[in-house]
């Protein structure tokens, strides 16, 4: 007698349960689980038996497995700012971190990871209660902390960092992320949109990224991520990526951005990515070094209960690419059933497609190549005595009911698909996470033919998703329980009770075999999972509509910021009911506009679109057109180009440190011309320049510029309280700020009276005291 049908596997533990926050859960809590229980016989014997690493490398590797995680951290590319900074690490932080000595330890400072380009990632590996105790890795950690809060400094694991290396965005990329919260690498690839940048104002970059993920939740951690860089090229969505609609845009770019433009009367084509980034749910397991929960409940057969959902996502990545597109494949996990079964599947089912060679690509970076034989566990018990499918068949494993395609072996002419051009990152090569990267091109002569294809295309209406295979939502509908962390998602043991009616599209045993055209198949586990989004039931986010380039709301802004005429006034848009410029106004590039104008929101589940660049002055009262807005801390890079530099205000270092002193100076503290100037300036919304410049041991090493507000008699500088302190930090090496001096005062209030240090966190500094750069948001 049949055994009872196994039920689906787990979660994937990367990125597929359901999830946001930021919180590591107990279960993960790295100081949780000893050394000692780093043993898993299951994962040992599965490893093993796939010969991932040579026998002789077995025990190095099981060794690194089990060290703790370096920390590690970008300087944020784009900006011109990320020289300077990384010059301050260099020059400052490093020696003075060199001879650091801790319980009669020599404690190593951070080093820059060889492989990243102009030694912009660094990385360090220190307990943390050297950073608490030590006062200059203190320093360093407050630096980090508040660096990271205004987007100059990304935390980011190493081998994270490598698939937008290898996807080689520039700025007039279509970009497509399709699986992106938290949204680490969506930040570098924006970075790389954002490569023209100056040191003070953002570019508009003619590319896009557009950036997806099936969890509502996530996504809004997403767009939290991303905020740090705003971009007028950045959307975000929030579909399953696996059936990722068609995006409609004009045939022609000259109609793209015209206002009028509308889909009825101009001939619309699909957009295609240039770059596509498939960082697919996996099951993680070379994170353990952070995850180190993973330990006590790896099981071979979480890969397996992937697999299918990363073929059809990066399958469903061919089908939005531009025939000279390229696409970047990427796992944290191990295992070849998530990895080279995946990308020879997806090869399989686009013969026009291929891996491409990038062994010369960051020659430093440590790596071995992908696998070409492997056996898939078909249980629980690891059991990988089946060499190909059709002996697996006809045993009795097979007719138990365990869910194993074709694809989930190498495929019979295994060596046609060149999967050595993989890369595998395993712990032992260079101190990092395990990580495995595919990069995913159309053949030199098909794209050359699908080229003509798509031109000819572009008279076409574009083709239209079947209604049937319109996402359904899963997130929105069902309570999302949220792990702790989102690095961190606890494994949970999946049902298979989803009604299957509105996903696609074939049984799953036959997905390997599958021709060309049709979708892989849906494994029961993926569609259970809460974050295979879709449908648009309960989308609750506003729509998006463009403000008339003569609404007197937009002109009356645009006439008392000095904005010129070459401001692109036809692309601010907002976000309410009404359409109304209510209380934001936002900013969005050409391409942006045209997604907008010609899709619907709800369809593709638009979620942010633009940057946001104006608010209306809290407490403001006039409802009228006079209604005052004022430039955002953020926003004004986007908007600097657009001012009119007579009626930039010219400061200098020591009026800079009288407005990060205080929040409300008053006109009269300042010296002339400041003084004058400002006096003389109406109530409202101005920009200040301070050139470089040195006070008091004070040293403003680069140009900055940025908003204030000027009330009756008083000026306000318009930071965010933490990128004020971020501010003071670097230029006076100490938290002057109302905030930073009441927190400082209440700790040592607190020391004095022998009580612990305040919990509740209310000022910028304690946030820092509080907050941990090892705790901060990545996923790899
Ligand atoms: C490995 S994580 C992505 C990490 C992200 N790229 C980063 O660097 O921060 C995988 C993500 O895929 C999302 N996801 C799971 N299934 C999905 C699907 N069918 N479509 C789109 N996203 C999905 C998860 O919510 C998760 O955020």
């Amino acid at each position: 007698m049949p055994r009872p049908k196994k039920r689906g596997s787990r979660k994937p533990r990367n990125g597929g349960g359901g999830g946001g926050g930021n919180k590591p859960s107990d279960d993960y809590r790295t100081d949780l689980i000893e050394k000692a229980d780093m043993h898993n016989e299951r994962f040992t014997s599965y490893y093993k038996a796939q010969g991932i690493v040579p026998e002789d490398e077995w025990d190095a590797f099981l060794d690194a497995m089990r060290q703790h995680l370096p920390t590690t951290f970008r300087v944020a590319g784009s900006r011109q700012i990320a020289n300077t900074l990384n010059d301050t690490i260099k020059n400052v932080h490093v020696p003075s971190l060199s001879n650091v000595i801790f319980e009669d330890q020599q404690i190593p400072p951070p080093v820059q990871i060889p492989w990243y380009p102009d030694g912009l990632a660094w990385q360090f590996n220190v307990p943390k209660k050297v950073l608490r105790k030590v006062p200059e890795f203190k320093k360093f950690h407050s630096f980090l902390v508040f660096e990271t809060e205004v987007g100059n400094v990304s935390r980011q694991e190493a081998v994270s960092m490598l698939p937008p290396l290898f996807l080689e965005v520039e700025p007039h990329h279509k970009v497509m992320d399709m699986c992106a919260a938290p949204g680490s690498k969506t930040a570098q690839l924006l970075e790389a949109l954002h490569a023209q940048d100056s040191i003070t104002a953002t570019s508009i970059p003619t590319g896009l990224l557009l950036a997806n993920d099936s969890d509502h939740k996530r996504t809004h951690l997403l767009i939290h991520q991303s905020a740090r860089l705003p971009s007028p090229a950045l959307m975000v969505t929030n579909l399953d990526a696996s059936i990722y609609p068609i995006i409609k845009v004009p045939a022609s770019p000259s109609a793209s951005s015209s206002s009028s433009s509308s889909s009825t009367e101009t001939q619309l084509t699909q957009l295609l990515f240039d770059r596509v980034l498939c960082d697919v749910p996996c099951s993680g397991d070379g994170t353990m070094r952070k995850n180190m929960g993973i330990w006590k409940s790896w099981q071979p057969m979480d890969g397996n209960g992937l697999h299918s959902l990363q073929v059809r996502i990066l399958h469903r990545a061919v089908k939005l690419l531009h025939p000279s597109g390229r696409i970047v494949y990427s796992t944290c996990s191990l295992n070849p059933v998530e990895n080279e079964a995946v990308v020879a599947e997806v090869l399989k089912l686009n013969p026009d497609f291929h891996l491409v060679d990038v062994s010369s690509k960051l020659p430093a970076l440590k790596r071995r190549p992908g696998m070409t034989s492997w056996r898939p566990s078909v249980d629980k018990a690891v059991t990988t005595s089946y060499a190909t499918y059709a002996e697996f068949l006809s045993s009795e494993d097979a007719k138990e009911g365990t869910k194993l395609t074709e694809g989930h072996w190498p495929p019979a002419d295994v060596d046609s698909f060149n999967l050595p051009r993989c890369l595998r990152i395993y712990p032992h090569l260079q101190d990092t996470g395990g990580f495995f990267v595919a990069v995913l091109e159309r053949k030199p002569q098909a794209a050359e033919s699908s080229s003509v294809t798509v031109k000819k295309r572009e008279a076409e209406e574009p083709e239209e998703v079947p209604e049937t295979k319109k996402p359904r939502l899963a997130g929105d509908d069902e309570e999302v329980q949220l792990a702790e962390d989102d690095t961190n998602m606890t494994p949970i043991e999946t049902e298979e009770k989803t009604d299957d009616s509105a996903l696609a599209t074939k049984p799953e045993e036959g997905a390997s075999s599958v021709a060309p055209d049709t979708k892989p198949a849906r494994s029961k586990q993926e569609k259970k999972a809460k974050d295979g989004g879709g449908g648009n039931g309960s989308f609750k986010e506003h729509p998006y509509t463009f403000l008339s380039p003569d609404d007197p709301i937009l002109l009356n802004c645009m006439s008392r910021l000095s904005l010129t005429s070459a401001f692109p006034s036809s692309h601010v848009l907002v976000r309410n009911p009404t359409g109304d410029a209510v209380r934001s106004l936002y900013l969005a590039n050409d391409l942006v506009k045209s997604v907008i104008q010609h899709n619907d929101f709800m369809r593709l589940r638009l979620t942010a679109a633009g940057t946001k660049v104006f608010s209306k002055q809290e407490g403001g009262k006039d409802k009228s057109a006079e209604a005052q807005f004022r430039v955002l801390g953020e926003g004004l890079p986007v908007i600097l180009p657009f001012v009119d530099p007579k009626t930039i205000i010219d400061g200098d270092l020591a009026t800079l440190k009288v407005l990060v002193q205080s929040y409300y100076p008053l006109c009269a503290t300042f010296g002339e011309p400041f003084r004058g100037v400002v006096e003389a300036r109406p109530i409202g919304s101005h920009v200040v320049r301070f050139p470089p410049g040195e006070i008091d041991g004070a040293v403003l090493t680069h140009e900055i510029v940025l908003p204030i507000w000027k009330s009756n008699v008083s000026l306000t500088l318009m930071m965010d309280k933490k990128a004020k302190s971020a501010l003071s930090l670097r230029l006076f090496g100490a938290d002057i700020t109302t905030a930073g001096r009441d927190a400082a005062d209440r700790k040592s209030a607190a020391l004095e009276s022998g009580a612990a240090t305040p919990k509740e966190d209310s000022s910028a500094m304690e946030v820092v005291q509080e907050s941990d750069l090892l705790d901060t948001i990545d996923e790899s």
